[in-house]
C-alpha cells in the first residue's frame, strides 16, 4: 500500500499526478490519494471577502486560523472544487475513484482545538473560535471497504472532532497517520518543490536522504508550512512506514519519480 499526498500550492500539475497514479493503479498497485487545497482556498476566500489569516505559534508553526466562515470556504474548495476535480480526472482516465473528506465515515478523527496561541506584533495572543485539530485516530473501515471493492479513495481534510464537529487538520500529518494506520510501505508527500531544500528556495540545495532516526534534526531547514511535512514524515517513520519521500508534483511522472528516489528520501 502506498499513500500519496499531493499538496494544494501553486504550480502543482494534477493531470501529471493523476495520469501517473492511474497507470500504476491499473498495473495493480494499491494506492490512496490524499490532497490539499491551500492555494485555491486563499483565492476563493479573497474573492468572497473573507481573506485568509495565517497565525504562527510560539514554537514557529504556521496554520490557517479557521473560524466558522473560513471552515465553510475551506470545505467548498477542499471537498468541492479540489476533490471533485481530482476524482473527475481519475474517472476520465478510467479509474473508479471515490472522493471523501475525513469527516465522512469519521475517517480522520481528532480533538477540536477551539483556541490557538499566536505570536502577533511580538506578543503571544490567544485566539478563540478556531476550528482546528490534529488527527489522532484513523478509522480505516470505510477505506478498506472501498479498496476491497476496487475503488481508489481520494481523501481530504477536514476531519471530525470527537463531538462530530468539522475541524481543519494538516493534510500532510493526516496522510502520515493514514499511512501508519494502513501499514503502508511508503508515504509520498508531493508538492511544488523538488523536496526538502537545505537553503530554501535554492532548488540546487535539495537534501537527498534523511536517516529515519534523524528526521527531527532536519526541522530547522523547513520554514513555515514545510515544517508540518517534516513533522508528518517523522510521525510516519516512527509509526513503522518504511519510506517517506518529499517529491515534486509540478511535472513528469511525480509518483513514479518519487518512488524511484527523486526528491528527499527518509528511510
Ligand atoms: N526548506 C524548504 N524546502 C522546501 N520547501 C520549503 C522549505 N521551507 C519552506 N518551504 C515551503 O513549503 C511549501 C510546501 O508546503 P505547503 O504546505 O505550502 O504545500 P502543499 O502541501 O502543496 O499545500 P497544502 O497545504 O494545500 O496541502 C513550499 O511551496 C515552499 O514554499
Amino acid at each position: 500500500m502506498i499513500v500519496v499526498k499531493v499538496g494544494g500550492s501553486a504550480g502543482i500539475d494534477y493531470d501529471a499526478v493523476c495520469t501517473d497514479l492511474a497507470e500504476r493503479w491499473k498495473g495493480g498497485e494499491r494506492l490512496i490519494l490524499v490532497h490539499g487545497g491551500s492555494g485555491e482556498t486563499n483565492r476563493v476566500a479573497e474573492a468572497l471577502g473573507h481573506p485568509p489569516r495565517f497565525v504562527t505559534s510560539p514554537s514557529g508553526y504556521t496554520s490557517r486560523f479557521t473560524d466558522r466562515e473560513t471552515l465553510e470556504i475551506f470545505e467548498m474548495v477542499y471537498c468541492g472544487k479540489m476533490n471533485k476535480g481530482i476524482v473527475e480526472r481519475l474517472q476520465r482516465l478510467g479509474v473508479n475513484a471515490v472522493g471523501l473528506s475525513g469527516l465522512d465515515g469519521r475517517i480522520f478523527e481528532g480533538r477540536h482545538k477551539d483556541s490557538v496561541r499566536a505570536v502577533e506584533n511580538g506578543k503571544v495572543k490567544v485566539l478563540r473560535g478556531d476550528h482546528t485539530g490534529t488527527v489522532e485516530r484513523v478509522n480505516t473501515g470505510l477505506i478498506e471497504l472501498l479498496l476491497s471493492a476496487g475503488y481508489l479513495p481520494v481523501l481530504t481534510p477536514p476531519a471530525a472532532s470527537y463531538e462530530g464537529v468539522a475541524i481543519n487538520v494538516d493534510g500532510d500529518r493526516a496522510a502520515a497517520a493514514l499511512a501508519v494506520a494502513l501499514k503502508a510501505e511508503a508515504l509520498l508527500l508531493l508538492s511544488n518543490v523538488p523536496g526538502l531544500l537545505r537553503d530554501y528556495p535554492d532548488e540546487a540545495s535539495l537534501i537527498r536522504e534523511i536517516p529515519a532516526g534523524e528526521v527531527e534534526a532536519y526541522l530547522g531547514f523547513a520554514q513555515d508550512r514545510m515544517k508540518k511535512k517534516v513533522l508528518g514524515a517523522a510521525e510516519a517513520v516512527q509509526g513503522g512506514v518504511l519510506r517517506v519521500i518529499f517529491g515534486d508534483a509540478r511535472a513528469g511522472q511525480p509518483v513514479t519519480a518519487a518512488l524511484m528516489g527523486a526528491g528527499t528520501v527518509v528511510s
